[in-house]
C-alpha cells in the first residue's frame, strides 16, 4: 500500500512539487478519498461478535505500539512491500518483544523476540493455535477445512492427526525415498545434457527446482501417473494461482466488515471461485481414477496395497470412513498438501544456491564433504544414505532457513480467548498473532556481531540447535500444535536435492556476471522470493 501511494507521488510531483500538482493531490483527497474513507471507516468499526469488546482497545494500548496510526488503516500504511522488514524495523523501536498493532480493522500483535515467540508456541500454544478467518481459503479450500487453515478445534485436531500420522510421518517420509531419489536423477540427467552444450546452457534454477518439487508433491499425492495428461502442469498453475490469491496483506482480511458488502464479496470472491472450479474438476477426476482402480484391485483380488506405498489420495480414501471425512475435506487436504510441499522447498533451494554462489568458500567446503569425505569415488549420485554424516550440508541448509525462511511471518494465529502472555500484558480473544521468525533469525543479541551475514559454521558450534522447534532462537518450521507437519519431508528434500547439485557439478555464473550481482532482493507473497530469477551454468565434475 505504501509501495502504491509512493508511485502515485513519484509520478505526480517528479520536479520537486509543483504547485499545480500538489493543489491536485489535495483535490483528490477531498473530494474522493475523503468519502471513501468515511465509508471504509463505517464498515471498519469493530463490533464485539468480530474482535471483542472496545475494553480491548485498552488492553492493546498497554503495550507500547508505533506511532502515527491513522483512524482507517490503523498502522496498515507503515506497511512496506516487505512486511518481515517493516515490522522488523518497528518492533526495534517500539516492541522488541510484543508490539500491538492495528492493521485496518483488525488488532494484532508482532512476536519479535524468542520469549516472546514462547510464550505464543509454547507456553499459551493452546490458546493461539487457531487461525483467523479468510475468505480466500474458505473458497478454495472447502470451508477452510485443510489443515493450515482450518480454525482450531475438532476437525483441526482430525485432520491434523491424519496429516501426521499417514501422510508425513517419517516412516512414509522414507516409503517415498525411491521416488525422490528417482525424481533428483531425473534432474540430473536433464542437467548433464545442460552441461555438455557447455557456457551457452544457462540453467533457469528456479523453473528447475519448482518443477522438481512440484513433481515430488504429485507423486506423492497422486501415485506414480502424475504425469499422465500433463496433471503435473496444470497442479503447478493451479498452485501458483492459489499462492497468489492466498499470500501478501489481502484487503478483505483487515476490512472484514467491508468485506461482507455484496458487491466487494463479489469482486474479490470471484477469482477464488474461478480457481475453486478448476482445482474442483482435476480433483474429482483424481479421485474418480483412483476409486476405479482401487475397485479393479479389489476384484481381481490383488493383494491390498501396503499404507507405505500409497498415494496420499489412496491413503485419505481409505480412511475416510474412520476419520468422517467428507469428499470435499479430502480436497481441501491434498490442495493444502501441494500448496505448503512446493511453495516452500524449491524457494529454499534457489536462494542456497544464490547464498553459495556469493560465498565460494563455503561451496568448496560443502563440494569437499560432499565429494571427498563421504561418497565413495565413481558413484553417479549422492543416496539418501550417504546424508548421514554431511554436518556442513546439514549446516548450510540450516543457515539458508535462518536468513531466508520462505515464510517470515508464519501463517496469522489467532487468539481463542483472553491470555495473560509476557510481563502480565494481557492479548485479548480474536487478537491476530504474528511471529517474525524473520526477526528472529536475525537478532544480534542471539546470532552475534554479524547476523546478516551468511556463516554456516555457525551452527556446527551449535549442532544442537535443531530444526524441530525446541530453540526459540531459531524455529524454521514453527513449533507446537500449529507446527509445519511436513518438517520430515522437507529435510529429506532440500538433502538430496542440494547434495547432488554441488556433487556431480562445479556452477558457475552466465558470462560477465559476479559473485556480487546476485541479487538478493526479495518479493513478498503467501511465501518469500527472489525477485529476480537465479541462472546458472553447471559444469560436469
Ligand atoms: C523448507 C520447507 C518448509 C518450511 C520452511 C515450512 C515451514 C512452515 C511453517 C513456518 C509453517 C507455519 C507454522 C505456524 O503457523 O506456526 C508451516 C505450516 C505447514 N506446513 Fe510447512 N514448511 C515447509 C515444507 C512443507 C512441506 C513439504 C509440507 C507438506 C508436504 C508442509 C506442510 C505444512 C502444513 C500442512 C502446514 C500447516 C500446519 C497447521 O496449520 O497446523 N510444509 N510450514
Amino acid at each position: 500500500m505504501t509501495a502504491m501511494a509512493h508511485a502515485v507521488l513519484h509520478k505526480l510531483l517528479p520536479h520537486g512539487g509543483e504547485e499545480a500538482a500538489l493543489l491536485f493531490v489535495l483535490l483528490v483527497v477531498f473530494l474522493v478519498l475523503l468519502p471513501l474513507i468515511l465509508l471504509i471507516r463505517l464498515f471498519s468499526t469493530t463490533s464485539k461478535k468480530d474482535y471483542g469488546e472496545k475494553d480491548d482497545e485498552r488492553l492493546l494500548r498497554r503495550l507500547p505500539s508505533p506511532p502515527n496510526r491513522l483512524p482507517v488503516l490503523g498502522h496498515m500504511h507503515l506497511m512496506g512491500p516487505l512486511p518481515h522488514v517493516s515490522l522488523a524495523a518497528l518492533a526495534a523501536k517500539h516492541g522488541p518483544d510484543l508490539m500491538p498493532l492495528r492493521l485496518g480493522s483488525v488488532p494484532t500483535v508482532v512476536a519479535s523476540s524468542p520469549r516472546a515467540a514462547e510464550a505464543i508456541l509454547r507456553t499459551h500454544d493452546h490458546v493461539f493455535a487457531s487461525r483467523p478467518s479468510s475468505m480466500v481459503a474458505d473458497i478454495i479450500l472447502y470451508g477452510a477445512s485443510d489443515s493450515c487453515y482450518a480454525p482450531y478445534g475438532a476437525h483441526f485436531r482430525k485432520v491434523r492427526k491424519l496429516v501426521t500420522l499417514h501422510l508425513l510421518s517419517s516412516k512414509k517420509v522414507l516409503a517415498y525415498r525411491p521416488d525422490r531419489e528417482e525424481e533428483v536423477a531425473l534432474v540430473m540427467e536433464k542437467l548433464v545434457i545442460s552441461a555438455a552444450a557447455g557456457a551457452a546452457a544457462v540453467v533457469d534454477m528456479r523453473e528447475m527446482l519448482q518443477s522438481f518439487t512440484n513433481d515430488l508433491i504429485c507423486r506423492a499425492v497422486s501415485g506414480k501417473f502424475f504425469r499422465e495428461e500433463g496433471r503435473n502442469k496444470m497442479f503447478r498453475e493451479l498452485i501458483g494461482a492459489n499462492a497468489t490469491l492466498l499470500g501478501g496483506f489481502n484487503l478483505e482480511d483487515y476490512f472484514p466488515k467491508l468485506a461482507r458488502l455484496k458487491l466487494v464479496r463479489k469482486i474479490i470472491c470471484a477469482k477464488a471461485m474461478k480457481i475453486n472450479k478448476r482445482w474442483d474438476q482435476l480433483l474429482n477426476k483424481l479421485i474418480h481414477d483412483h476409486v476405479t482402480r482401487l475397485q479393479q484391485q479389489q476384484a481381481s483380488d490383488t493383494d491390498a496395497q501396503q499404507e507405505e506405498d500409497s498415494s496420499f489420495i489412496e491413503v485419505l480414501l481409505s480412511l475416510q470412513e474412520e476419520y468422517g471425512l467428507t469428499t470435499d475435506h479430502i480436497k481441501a487436504i491434498v490442495i493444502s498438501m501441494f500448496e505448503a510441499g512446493t511453495e516452500t522447498s524449491y524457494l529454499v533451494l534457489e536462494v542456497a544456491m544464490a547464498e553459495l554462489m556469493r560465498h565460494p568458500r563455503v561451496m568448496a567446503k560443502l563440494q569437499d564433504e560432499v565429494r571427498r569425505s563421504v561418497v565413495p569415488k565413481g558413484q553417479e549420485m549422492v543416496t539418501e544414505d550417504d546424508l548421514t554424516n554431511m554436518r556442513y550440508l546439514k549446516a548450510v541448509i540450516k543457515e539458508t532457513l535462518r536468513l531466508h525462511p520462505p515464510g517470515p511471518l508464519f501463517i496469522p494465529h489467532l487468539s481463542l480467548h483472553d491470555c495473560e502472555v509476557v510481563d502480565g500484558y494481557t492479548i485479548p480473544a480474536g487478537t491476530r498473532v504474528i511471529v517474525n521468525a524473520w526477526a528472529i533469525g536475525r537478532l544480534e543479541e542471539v546470532w552475534g556481531e554479524n547476523p546478516e551475514e551468511f556463516l554456516p559454521e555457525r551452527f556446527l558450534d551449535a549442532s544442537h540447535v535443531d530444526l524441530k522447534g525446541n530453540d526459540f532462537c531459531y524455529f524454521p518450521f514453527g513449533s507446537g500444535r500449529r507446527m509445519c507437519p511436513g518438517i520430515h519431508a522437507a529435510a529429506a528434500t532440500l538433502g538430496i536435492m542440494l547434495a547432488n547439485l554441488v556433487y556431480r557439478f562445479d556452477w558457475e555464473l552466465p558470462t560477465g556476471m559476479k559473485e556480487e550481482d546476485v541479487d538478493m532482493t526479495e518479493v513478498f507473497g503467501l511465501t518469500v522470493h527472489l525477485k529476480e530469477k537465479l541462472f546458472l551454468v553447471p559444469k560436469l565434475v
